[in-house]
């Protein structure tokens, strides 16, 4: 129990101040609520040896006092809870959201989105809901406790041990809760993931559900999960409840002792009328605060597992943790020697290349033969498992993610756009640019035309992932974005797929555009495209099979050879 809240008070970060501060206050609440009970006993003593007037002005005022203070002390303390749970995860879920830019890509593929969505929602959900709550709650009332037996011990030592056994034996139940939960909660947190994920999985894949009319088949998947998360989560409650009866059966059991033997005391004349009386009425008062500090410890195992799933997160190294902030000399990319694999799956081979600045590079090669991992290595989304890559001389590893992704823009196949206006969407390549600067880029990837003819221009809002544009123009938005960020080196997958003949010559001159007087690494998908790059480079079975320009390729037996031919038989059927 202490590790748990020890965990959630370092959880709380730049909150702690004020975590202090709420368990402060509900100590100080614990302490005016004895001071009615000291009222109280002016009030039984009174009934028995008579009342003076002082004295009835005296338990007015601390019964008024008492109320105003406790009043005072609730209105700090739950404020402080409410606030640490809010500010406490909004800063942990940005402290997160910017630390996954740094993290490598290979982290994204073990760890699947509902998984991390599910950690950031609903686990740090149940974070900002009680963490505090549970803190205060458990703390305020040991100490209420505490205060309470001292006070006991001191007004009658027989009373007093029977409290202290009641709250030993209470805590007892508190720890064999614990170790209950310790399997459960688990389990309840995997079935939240996987009902998220589930979920998740089930609406970004809408369109091929309706497409294929899988109906009832296409969310068994999911049913299943949120059948799961239910018997998980009743599993958890049934796990408490016997738990929580017995903690409210010792506590009262433990008052109902207090009362009996205040009559019995009474009665065999070793203990004053007064006291018995006080005993009597003040007995259900006793374990107010440690009964709510009963009813929420059941989540301190939950809790638990919660903050260690965020700070697994939380820790997870970034990439460029020993990087310095470089500006390059030049803009020359040499691979040398570089192996890399997925897991198990070799996808580069002590690959060597060189690609000089200011040129236009073309990557062709077979379905996964590696093309685009080749290009992401650049960027470093992944480390290369041998061998270096590096950039004016510099390895990309030396070098700030940051300083090293200025220099980079990257223009991919498949185009994800934000929930956000067109205009917040291109100034994503430049955040500090003008909407000036912002259309121009526009024109410049002839998107200025299609933009100007949305309802409101550059601020049409788009829905996620691009949803309401066609491919082409979310292509040339791309395009507009990577203009606007004007990095020397362009690394590009040529799109096929989401291209008219109509589009196709907007987008080529948006690529023109981009890529003038640029370091251009692209994996060519047009002849027209191959044929005119400085470089060619072709990859196959993990290495570089041959390198040249068209004209000294074409003339070799290879891949380039067969490549081309099926190009210019995929040309011609197309014009046929
Ligand atoms: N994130 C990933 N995790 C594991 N394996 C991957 C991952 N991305 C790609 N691969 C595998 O690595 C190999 C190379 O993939 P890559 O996408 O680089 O090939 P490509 O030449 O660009 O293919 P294509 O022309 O079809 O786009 C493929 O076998 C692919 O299945």
């Amino acid at each position: 129990m202490i590790k748990t809240l020890s965990k959630i008070y370092q959880f709380s970060g730049k909150m702690q101040g004020t975590m202090k501060k709420a368990i402060l206050f509900s100590v100080l609440h614990s302490l005016f609520d004895m001071m009615s009970f000291g009222a109280l006993a002016m009030v039984f003593s009174g009934l028995t040896d008579g009342f003076t007037t002082s004295m009835i002005w005296m338990i007015f005022g601390i019964t008024l006092a008492s109320m105003l203070l406790k009043i005072y002390c609730s209105y700090i303390s739950d404020f402080g809870k409410v606030q640490i749970g809010y500010f406490m995860c909004a800063e942990k879920r940005i402290h997160i959201g910017d630390r996954m830019k740094y993290m490598p890509m290979g982290y994204f593929n073990d760890h699947n989105l509902g998984n991390l969505t599910s950690v950031v929602t609903t686990t740090m959900g149940d974070i900002e809901n009680n963490a505090s709550m549970v803190l205060t709650n458990i703390l305020g009332g040991y100490i209420h406790a505490a205060i309470i037996t001292i006070v006991m011990l001191c007004i009658d030592w027989r009373i007093g041990l029977t409290i202290l056994c009641g709250i030993l034996l209470f805590t007892w139940c508190i720890g064999r809760l614990q170790k209950k939960s310790e399997t459960v909660s688990p389990q309840r947190q995997q079935a939240q993931e996987a009902l998220v994920s589930n979920v998740l999985e089930y609406v970004q894949g809408m369109l091929i559900v309706k497409s294929f009319n899988l109906g009832q088949n296409s969310n068994s998947k999911m049913r299943q999960a949120i059948l799961d998360s239910k018997d998980k989560n009743l599993k958890l409650e049934r796990t408490f409840v016997p738990y929580n009866m017995l903690q409210q059966i010792i506590l009262y059991g433990t008052s109902i002792l207090v009362i009996v033997e205040g009559l019995y005391f009474y009665l065999n004349g070793t203990m004053a009328l007064s006291i018995c009386l006080l005993m009597t009425v003040a007995s259900f008062m006793l374990f107010s605060q440690l009964q709510s500090a009963g009813n929420t410890s059941a989540l301190l195992r939950l809790l638990d597992v919660s903050i260690d799933k965020v700070n697994e997160i939380d820790k997870t190294p970034v990439m460029d943790e020993h990087g310095k902030p470089v500006k390059p000399e030049n803009y020359n990319i040499v691979f040398d020697d570089v192996s890399f694999s997925y897991g198990e799956h070799q996808v580069l081979d002590h690959v060597s290349l060189t690609i000089p600045e200011r040129t236009v590079t073309a990557i062709v090669g077979p379905s996964g033969a590696g093309k685009s991992t080749l290009c992401n290595l650049i960027a470093r989304f992944w480390d290369v498992d041998g061998g270096k890559i590096t950039i004016g001389g510099v390895d990309v590893r030396d070098y700030t993610l940051d300083s090293l992704l200025t220099n980079i823009s990257e223009v991919f196949q498949k185009v994800y756009l934000f929930a956000d206006t067109i205009e917040n969407n291109i100034k994503f390549g430049n955040p500090a640019a003008s909407h000036e600067e912002v259309v121009k880029a526009a024109q410049k990837a002839c998107c200025h035309e299609f933009i100007m003819s949305l309802p409101d221009g550059y601020g049409t809002v788009i829905r996620e992932g691009g949803a309401t544009l066609s491919g082409g123009e979310k292509q040339r938005i791309s395009i507009a974005r990577a203009i606007l960020k004007d990095a020397p080196i362009i690394i590009l997958d040529e799109a096929t797929s989401s291209v008219d003949p109509e589009n196709e010559n907007l987008l080529m001159g948006a690529i023109a555009e981009l890529t003038k007087n640029k370091t251009v690494i692209m994996i060519a998908h047009r002849l027209k495209t191959v044929r005119n790059a400085d470089q060619i480079l072709v990859l196959s079975g993990g290495h570089i099979v041959q390198t040249g320009k068209h004209e000294d390729l074409i003339r070799q037996p290879g891949i380039y050879a067969d490549f081309i031919g099926i190009r210019k038989k995929a040309i011609g059927w197309k014009l046929k």
